[in-house]
C-alpha cells in the first residue's frame, strides 16, 4: 500500500454548498497540508474521510478500509489519530485520569509514551480539562493521538490558536512522528507558514473544490510573483498568470511555470532594458491562497 488515504470523487451536499468530486490520495510517510479559506470545506472532507457523516457520492479508503459512515466495523480507527480544533475530554477529569477513559477506547494505548509526551509538554496532571489553556488543552489533545498505534494522524485546525513557540514545537513532532516512512500527516489550518513549513505536498481547496494538489517544493519552485507596472503586466503572456493584484504604485502578477516565463520574450526584453525594471520574487503557500481565491472570484 502506496497511499494511507485515498479519496475519489467525494461528493457532499449542504443547502448552498457543495463539496464537488473531490478526489486525492495522501502517501504513507508524508505530510499533507489543506488550506482554504473559512467555509472553503476544509471540515466537511475531514470529517468525510472520518466516516463521521453520510457522503452524497465518491469513495473513501483509509489504511486500504472502506469508510462508511455509521459503520459498526471500527478497529481502523485504533491506527488513526484525530485532533480537532476543540479539545474533547470531559472538562471536569483531571489530566492524569485521561488515562483510564483511553485505555478502555484503545487497545493499542500506550501508556509509557503518554507519560513521556505529558512531560515533554509540561502539562499539569493534577490540573482539570477545563482549567487548562488552550495551548495546554491542544497539546493534551495530540499527545493522547500520538499515544496510541496511531499510523496516520488527521488534524483539523489543530494548531489555529496557539502561540509560534507552541505551535513550532508540533511541527517538529508531526516531523518526528514521519520520519520512519511508515506514517502519514493529513492536516487542515488556516495558518498557512504552518503549512508551507511542514507539508511535502500542498491542497487548496475553494467552494467544495479542489484547485491544487501538488508538491510543496514545486510548487514554491514554479510559481512567482512579478511585481512591475500595469503596463508590463498586460505584456506577460495570459497562460502564465494564475492572479493580479493592483494598487496606486504596483502591480503584482501570479505566474506560473516560471522558468518558462524566464524564456519569454516579455522577460527577455524587459531585462534587457535595465536592472531594477521589474522584481520576480518567491511566492508563499499565503501568496497562492490570496491569489488563485481572488482569481476565482473576480
Ligand atoms: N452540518 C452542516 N449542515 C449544513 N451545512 C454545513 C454543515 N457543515 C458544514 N456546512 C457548510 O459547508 C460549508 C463548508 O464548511 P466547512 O466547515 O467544511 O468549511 P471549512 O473550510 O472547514 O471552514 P472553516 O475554516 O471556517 O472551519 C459551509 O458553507 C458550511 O456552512
Amino acid at each position: 500500500m502506496e497511499n494511507a488515504i485515498i479519496v475519489k470523487n467525494l461528493t457532499k451536499k449542504y443547502d448552498g454548498f457543495q463539496l464537488d468530486n473531490v478526489s486525492f490520495q495522501i502517501p504513507i510517510g508524508s505530510i499533507v497540508g489543506l488550506i482554504g479559506e473559512n467555509g472553503a470545506g476544509k471540515s466537511t472532507v475531514i470529517r468525510s474521510i472520518l466516516g463521521l457523516m453520510p457522503i452524497d457520492g465518491g469513495e473513501v479508503k483509509v489504511l486500504g478500509h472502506n469508510v462508511k459512515a455509521g459503520e459498526k466495523e471500527s478497529s481502523w480507527r485504533e491506527q488513526i489519530g484525530v485532533v480537532f480544533d476543540e479539545c474533547n475530554f470531559p472538562h471536569g477529569l483531571k489530566v492524569k485520569n485521561i488515562q483510564s477513559i483511553m485505555e478502555k477506547i484503545y487497545h493499542t494505548w500506550d501508556s509509557d509514551k503518554f507519560e513521556v509526551f505529558l512531560k515533554r509538554f509540561e502539562l499539569p496532571l493534577n490540573k482539570k480539562v477545563k482549567d487548562l489553556s488552550k495551548g495546554m488543552k491542544m497539546k493534551l489533545s495530540i499527545a493522547a493521538a500520538l499515544s496510541h498505534d496511531s499510523r496516520v494522524l488527521i488534524l483539523d485546525e489543530a494548531t489555529s490558536g496557539l502561540d509560534p513557540v507552541v505551535r513550532n514545537e508540533i511541527l517538529d513532532i508531526f516531523r518526528e512522528f514521519i520520519e520512519d516512512g511508515a506514517h502519514s500527516v493529513f492536516i487542515s489550518s488556516h495558518i498557512t507558514s504552518d503549512i508551507e513549513k511542514i507539508s511535502d505536498y500542498i491542497m487548496l481547496i475553494h467552494k467544495g473544490k479542489l484547485l491544487l494538489t501538488e508538491n510543496k517544493d514545486e510548487l514554491l519552485y514554479n510559481y512567482a510573483i512579478v511585481r512591475c507596472t500595469k503596463a508590463q503586466a498586460e505584456m506577460i503572456p495570459e497562460d502564465m498568470i494564475v492572479g493580479i493584484e493592483k494598487n496606486a504604485f504596483e502591480t503584482s502578477v501570479l505566474i506560473k511555470d516560471k522558468e518558462r516565463f524566464k524564456e519569454s520574450s516579455f522577460y527577455k526584453e524587459e531585462e534587457q532594458k535595465g536592472e531594477n525594471n521589474f522584481i520576480l520574487d518567491r511566492a508563499s503557500i499565503e501568496d497562492l491562497l490570496l491569489y488563485i481565491v481572488k482569481s476565482k472570484l473576480s
